[in-house]
């Protein structure tokens, strides 16, 4: 494999000095980007996009191709991925979100649920990643990424997105088994999944837990950490002679952050409703950070982004550990200019931290 020529993201998921703070931002590969809405259009629709490993390749290095400054590629995929594998049948409504077409409701339902073959049922997702590293030739590191279990299973038991996650909720209160079973299951599938995607190249691996937030402090421990936590121990660490760092996220878990940063992992993400600073004081020297600007910050003009990209890293303050990144994805309505402004400001006002 060819060597890393911009090794800063991993680098700093390790703690290792580097020369500026790294930076890649959530969803930098999306509609915001008119070369990604052209894509879409060609492939027919995103689902298009991500079974194709040509097209998801092409996607994965749109941003990269416009924006320098990114310190790191993410695999263009979804998280749906597994409940798709799953045979829940993952469909998209335009305009409307994610849809399965069989839902999650019964004991029976689940244990008829089979744990997919990562080389076989997500195929596609192992040779894109192989493909984009390829394509990559080592211009920065590729991030592979799951859904944790938890976030995974609100899709499948809801049927799609939610507001309140009344169903799933519901089985867990009244049906606790039934749902560990779940859990369990997803468990086993994403750390296969994950395995599969470092074999085929991904260098550091992401599990988004969107909705873990959602739960009460003792659900939260019981129903999400502790199967990412399983994950975590089950995943390969090193490959090719390199460490392969986890970085888990857990969005509105900041109450949480010290169980947390005790899972296992090398890194955790934040969202925007904490301070840095005080994550950082929190979790010590267990792990790194990433995060942690609002994404609604780039609606703002391209000076009021500087400012708030300089506050965030003065609250991190001096010293390798911290990722600079959204605190959740980059939204449609963004100009392509102010993401640019925004990379542009992390690595010029962050040289002073790491001298
Ligand atoms: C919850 C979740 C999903 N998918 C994902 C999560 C966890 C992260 C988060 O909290 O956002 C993860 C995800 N989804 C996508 C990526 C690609 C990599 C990247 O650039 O970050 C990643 C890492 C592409 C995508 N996944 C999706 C899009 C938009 C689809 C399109 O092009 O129409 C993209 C670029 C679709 C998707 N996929 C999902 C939803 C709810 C939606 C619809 C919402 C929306 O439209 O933004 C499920």
């Amino acid at each position: 494999m060819t060597a890393l020529k911009n090794d800063r993201f991993l680098r700093a998921l390790l703690k290792q000095p580097v020369d500026v703070t790294p930076v890649w931002m959530m969803r930098q590969a999306g509609r915001y980007l008119p070369e990604y809405r052209a894509s879409r259009a060609q492939a027919g629709d995103f689902m298009s996009l991500c079974m194709n490993p040509e097209f998801a390749c092409e996607v994965t290095l749109q941003p990269l191709d416009r924006y320098p400054q990114l310190d790191a590629a993410i695999l263009f995929s979804d998280i749906l991925t597994i409940p798709d594998a799953m045979g829940q049948g993952l469909y998209f409504e335009t305009g409307e979100g994610p849809r399965f077409k069989k839902v999650v409701s019964t004991l029976a339902d689940i244990e008829a649920l089979p744990i997919p073959d990562p080389h076989k049922d997500l195929g596609y997702v192992m040779d894109a990643v192989s493909t984009i590293r390829r394509e990559l030739n080592g211009r920065v590191p590729l991030i592979g990424f799951s859904g944790s279990p938890w976030t995974l299973a609100t899709y499948m038991v809801e049927g799609g997105s939610s507001k309140d996650f009344r169903k799933t909720k519901a089985m867990l209160y009244d049906n606790p088994q039934a749902m560990h079973l779940l859990l369990d299951k997803l468990a086993q599938s994403v750390t296969a999944y994950l395995n599969g995607q470092i074999q085929a190249g991904a260098q550091a691996v992401q599990i988004f837990d969107t909705w873990g937030g959602n739960l009460s402090a003792a659900a939260y421990q019981e129903f999400s950490l502790a199967y990412m936590k399983k994950i975590v121990s089950g995943l390969i660490r090193e490959h090719d002679g390199r460490k392969v760092p986890v970085i888990l996220f857990t969005k509105n878990g900041g109450l949480w952050l010290e169980s947390i940063a005790d899972a296992g992992a090398d890194a955790l993400g934040l969202d925007w409703t904490c301070d840095i600073g005080n994550a950082r004081a929190r979790v010590g020297d267990k792990v790194a950070l990433q995060g942690n600007m609002d994404p609604t910050v780039l609606y703002a003009k391209p000076e009021a982004i500087r400012t708030e990209v300089g506050r965030i890293l003065a609250s991190y303050g001096k010293g390798s550990g911290h990722v600079f990144n959204l605190g959740h994805g980059i939204t449609p309505e963004v100009d392509p200019e102010h993401a640019g402004a925004f990379l542009r400001a992390v690595h010029e006002l962050s040289a002073q931290y790491h001298e």
